[in-house]
């Protein structure tokens, strides 16, 4: 059935396939979401290791956010044996930004499998494109941007102790992750600076540190 929808999309035009692709995945979150809510995202955004992962798991105990990492969804989409697998696989040991439609699809298949009103989304958008994308598909605009500012050396030195057997933490990886992040990831953050949307945190301090930032933005957020 998918695979007939997506045969016939090609026969249409660009404009009227994203207009349908858009009207459905709204109606398919807002009829999986629990209580009626408006669903409400997210962007937790920073370098390589700058402890996002770290930071969304004690927004999760303590907000009752959903989390959902786009490189987790990504890495299980390769160990899922999936025919984009090997592609994702390449990219990600090559520090390169996966294709959009990629990764939009899968968080959209996350937020409706969660059946939620509030996610955090660590690691996505990466690039504009990630941004235009989901805006058009998706269709959500984030409440706020979290930003953990670290520095390159911080990064490096933390990833490179990671020690959780991922195949982009050697240091020709993360160099490749750094300026990925520099030239495509910063001007994501930049254009939601220019809205007004960033909330910064300094995320070179020790984690608890780190937490007792975050914890003030979600406590007035509630
Ligand atoms: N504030 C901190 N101080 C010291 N170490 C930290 C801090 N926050 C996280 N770490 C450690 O640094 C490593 C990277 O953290 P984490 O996985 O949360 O980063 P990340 O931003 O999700 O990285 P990636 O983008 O590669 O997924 C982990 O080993 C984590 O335990
Ligand atoms: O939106 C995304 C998120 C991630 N990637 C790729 O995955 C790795 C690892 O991501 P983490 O957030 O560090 O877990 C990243 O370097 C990219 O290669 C992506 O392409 N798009
Ligand atoms: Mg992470």
């Amino acid at each position: 059935m998918r695979g007939g929808l997506v045969a016939s999309a090609r026969l249409l035009p660009r404009p009227l396939v994203r207009w349908f692709l858009q009207r459905r995945a709204q109606q398919d979150i807002n009829e999986n979401m629990s209580g009626g809510k408006k669903v409400k995202i997210i962007f937790v955004l920073g370098g390589p290791g700058s402890g996002k992962g770290t930071q969304c798991s004690n927004i999760v105990e303590h907000f009752g956010f959903i989390h959902l990492s786009a490189g987790e969804l990504l890495r299980a989409e390769i160990n899922s044996g999936s025919e984009n697998g090997t592609m994702i696989d390449t990219i990600i040991k090559e520090g390169k930004i996966v294709p959009s439609e990629i990764t939009i699809k899968l968080l959209q298949e996350a937020i409706i499998k969660g059946g939620n009103d509030k996610y955090i989304i660590d690691g996505f958008p990466r690039n504009e494109e990630n941004r235009v994308v989901f805006e058009s598909v998706i269709n959500i605009s984030p409440e706020f941007v979290l930003f953990f500012d670290c520095s390159e050396e911080e990064m490096e030195r933390r990833l490179l102790g990671r020690n959780q057997g991922r195949s982009d933490d050697n240091i020709e990886t993360i160099r490749k992750r750094l300026k990925v992040f520099v030239e495509s990831s910063l001007p994501v953050i930049e254009y939601y600076e220019s809205k007004g949307m960033v909330k910064k945190i300094d995320a070179t301090k020790p984690a608890p540190e780190v937490f007792e930032d975050v914890k003030a933005i979600f406590t007035h957020m509630a």
